[in-house]
């Protein structure tokens, strides 16, 4: 046991003001709390992730337009892309919610129970912590009856040589660039690198993927995959089964050396951003200190009701999740709320059906299985596509690419998973994403309700119809 000076102890400490800022309400009142937040107000997600990603993607889909109506007869020329205007407009809208957020915790009456602490937390016991303020001041512990790790992850910088050397940007810096880059090298082939790749890309930067694999998103149903890597090569230079082993400075940009399938290649850009996926960020709080046990991947463990091997310490979100996703967070947010507040009732997450989008060009949206996860299963299962291009809405946008896939139990219709790719496509699956959660079949979804003519979700009705499904008497 150290012997450090204990300062406060708490009913209640959260680490990390992301979805984990979203626990208390004014029925912890009474609950003596502290937050403790090292970075800005808000998390991920508000500041360096969704938000201000899916800010840029909708400036980005407008700049595609000319290019786009151009096929249907509509000219219309792109005169500009003012990137100081669009970054200082996304940001000056969020850098005032976040530092609203961190004032209303600070002094608002409604948070009178509440410390703020603005500093990084590690463990040193159990529910035992040292923080250490961001302003330089002397450590100070605090110990806790309860404590909610929230602390999310980072971006994960290979280890690539000369790689620090070179300078390189991530998610949490690139979009606030003084000026856009003309050519801009993007290591990594998942969901940050395919939406930066179209967002730098509609705004006029040469983009170059390179990635490890031999498809882009490849943990996407592998027909979506195989189909956005085509459309893909089209616009970006892409470089596929690549590995990065060698980064150098060329004039004021970046040289990263490969090697693939055809030997050893060079690539360059006056930027590079590394898009290789992010780390749970439990080691940097010494959980293990913490008597709360880590899995293999650096995730916090925890069990069905977002409890950590340790007694009275929750997790949620990025640090305990490999969903790594937003909506994911909020939902145990809701969870360990209800738990904290309800000893004895706990609830358990629901992890069944959960969803994501990639805000690239074209949109992807999947829920469930894939076809590779069902063909490593033992259950029956079936698969069916539509193509935007067999409905009317389709052929109005002359839309050639985009198609939604669905998974069905041939014998009870039951839908096992559904993926698109085309406009809207986050919005055209979440009546799939609804059927699945509340267990409505293949065949009573596509039959039993009116599909509004002629709607782009006649894809989905049109793909759920076209499952091979076990007759019925
Ligand atoms: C570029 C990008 C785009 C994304 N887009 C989407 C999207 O479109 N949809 C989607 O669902 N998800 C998206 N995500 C993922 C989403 O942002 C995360 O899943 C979500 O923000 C996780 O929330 P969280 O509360 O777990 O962690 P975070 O929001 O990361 O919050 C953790 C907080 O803890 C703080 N912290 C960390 N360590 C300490 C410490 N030792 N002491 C004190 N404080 C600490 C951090 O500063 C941070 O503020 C995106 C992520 C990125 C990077
Ligand atoms: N729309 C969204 O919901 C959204 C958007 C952005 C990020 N996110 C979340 O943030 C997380 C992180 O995103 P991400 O794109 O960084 O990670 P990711 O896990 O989606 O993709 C990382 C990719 O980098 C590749 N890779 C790994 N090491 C490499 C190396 N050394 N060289 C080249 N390639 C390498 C991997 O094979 C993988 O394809 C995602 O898992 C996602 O959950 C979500």
């Amino acid at each position: 046991m150290r012997l450090d000076v204990i300062v406060a102890h708490y009913d209640l400490v959260i680490i990390g003001t992301g979805s984990g800022n979203s626990l208390l309400d004014s029925r912890f009142a009474g609950w003596r709390v502290a937050v403790v937040e090292r970075g800005v107000f808000g998390g991920t997600c508000l500041n360096v992730g969704c938000i201000p990603t899916k800010m840029f993607v909708h400036a980005a889909d407008l700049a595609s337009v000319p290019a786009a109506a151009a096929r249907l007869g509509v000219d219309e020329t792109l005169d500009g892309v003012r990137w100081p205007a669009i970054r200082d407009r996304i940001f000056g809208r969020i850098d005032p919610i976040a530092d609203s957020g961190r004032k209303y915790r600070m002094a608002h009456p409604d948070n009178a129970n509440v410390d703020v602490y603005l500093g990084a937390a590690r463990f040193v016991g159990e529910r035992r912590l040292e923080i250490t303020p961001n302003d330089g001041s002397p450590a100070e512990t605090v110990t806790a009856d309860r404590i909610v790790l929230a602390a999310g992850g980072r971006a994960v910088v290979p280890e690539i040589e000369g790689i620090h050397d070179v300078g390189f940007h991530t998610s949490d810096t690139v979009m606030r660039l003084d000026e856009l880059p003309r050519r801009l090298v993007i290591l990594g082939s998942g969901f940050v690198a395919a939406e930066f790749a179209h967002v730098f890309s509609a705004f006029g930067v040469e983009v170059t993927v390179v990635a490890r694999s031999g498809a882009l998103l490849r943990g996407e149903d592998r027909d979506i995959s195989l189909r956005f890597t085509q459309l893909a090569q089209q616009c970006w230079d892409v470089r596929l089964d690549r590995k990065a082993v060698l980064a150098e400075r060329a004039g004021d940009g970046v040289r990263l050396h490969l090697e693939g399938p055809d030997g050893a290649e060079t690539v360059e850009g006056d930027l590079l951003l590394v898009a290789v996926g992010r780390t749970p960020n439990a080691d940097l709080l010494a959980v293990e200190e913490g008597g709360i046990a880590v899995a293999p991947t650096g995730h916090v463990m925890v069990d069905e009701f977002q409890r950590t091997s340790a007694d009275g310490v929750w997790a949620l979100g990025d640090i305990s999740s490999p969903w790594e996703l937003k909506h994911v967070a909020n939902h145990e947010a809701r969870i360990v709320q209800h738990n904290l507040l309800n000893p004895g009732r706990l609830r358990a997450a629901d992890h069944r059906f959960v969803p994501h989008a990639v805000f690239t060009a074209p949109q992807i949206a999947s829920v469930g299985l894939t076809e590779q996860d069902a063909e490593r299963g033992d259950a029956r299962w079936v698969a069916a596509t539509e193509a935007y291009s067999g409905v009317a809405y389709g052929w109005a946008m002359e839309d050639t690419t985009g198609f939604a896939k669905i998974l069905a139990d041939p014998a009870t219709g039951q839908i096992l998973g559904g993926h698109i790719i085309g406009p809207q496509a986050p919005t055209l699956l979440q009546p799939i994403i609804q059927a699945m959660s509340f267990g409505l079949d293949a065949r009573s979804m596509a039959r039993g309700q009116y599909w509004i003519h002629p709607g782009l979700p006649e894809v989905v009705e049109n793909a759920l119809l076209n499952l091979p499904l076990d007759p019925v008497d």
